[in-house]
């Protein structure tokens, strides 16, 4: 491992384990590619770079587990933090679950990150957990919503869905990773939860546990690839970014 000044011992935790159904058939997401790197290394050298992160643990598809760990191995930009792999389960809570028990013994704090935010800036991470070291006990990157957002009902025979009323765009954020916890209350959160709830990141199990949550800035480029056109676009982000952009 190549020496990095670390300020704390963070573990990151990166579930990397699912297939990427709206991206298309092929490799599962997180082996998909961005400049000829996968979506997985991406993630995996941003979190190796801060500071505070001295663990990286990725949940690997299981049947790619042996693989992902030669590729990690083999890249020299992840000799910043101690990276372990471990397979994935069937959902991402179930694979958080399963990242949680490789975290470093003496990790107060954990974050998770998407393998599928891959162009992440290190900024973003170290001020995900200077929130947490400053004493909160969950925290969420967040960017402004910038469309009008409609909630609607059921669709009607000719598939049309009626809106019911338009939230107040002002007091709404798109959230993004890396999420950062205590590890107690990331703990406590998953094993409340049990599997299969019906909650799409892990700060919404802490609000479930009644916990609570705060907001800082994210980041334009910490984007998640879902669909295809957003590897078009992180194709053209990576192309184009800069050392003055902060990676
Ligand atoms: N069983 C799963 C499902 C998802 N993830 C991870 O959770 C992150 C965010 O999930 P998402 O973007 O929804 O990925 P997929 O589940 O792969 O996408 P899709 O819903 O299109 O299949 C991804 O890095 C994905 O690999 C995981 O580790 N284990
Ligand atoms: C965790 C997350 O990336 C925050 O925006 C998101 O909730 C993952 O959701 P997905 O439906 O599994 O893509």
């Amino acid at each position: 491992m190549s020496m990095k000044e670390r300020n704390l011992n963070a573990s990151a935790i990166v579930p990397a384990a699912g297939r990427g159904e709206r991206l298309g058939p092929g490799a599962p997401k997180a082996l998909r590619t961005l400049g000829g790197v996968p979506m997985l290394v991406h993630a995996v050298r941003a979190l190796c770079r801060a500071r505070s992160i001295g663990r990286v643990v990725v949940v690997a598809p299981p049947e790619e587990v042996a693989d992902v760990r030669a590729m990690l191995d083999a890249d020299r930009g992840v000799e910043g933090a101690d990276v372990r792999v471990v397979p994935g389960g069937a959902d991402r809570q179930e694979s958080v679950r399963l990242g949680l028990d490789a975290v470093a013994d003496d990790s107060e704090i954990v974050l998770v990150h998407d393998a599928a935010r891959p162009l992440v800036p290190i900024g973003v991470i170290e001020s995900v957990v200077a929130a947490v070291a400053a004493g909160a006990d969950a925290v969420v990157p967040v960017l402004p919503v910038t469309d009008t957002v409609k909630r609607v009902g059921p669709a009607d025979a000719d598939g049309a869905e009626p809106v019911l009323d338009t939230p107040d765009r002002s007091v709404l954020r798109a959230v993004q990773t890396p999420q950062g916890f205590r590890r107690a209350v990331l703990e406590k959160a998953h094993r409340e939860a049990g599997p299969g709830a019906p909650i799409t990141d892990d700060a919404g199990l802490v609000e479930l546990a009644g916990g609570r949550v705060v907001a800082v800035r994210g980041h334009e480029h910490a984007f998640k690839v879902t669909r295809p056109l957003d590897l078009v676009f992180a194709e053209a982000l990576l192309a184009h970014r800069s050392v003055a952009d902060g990676f």
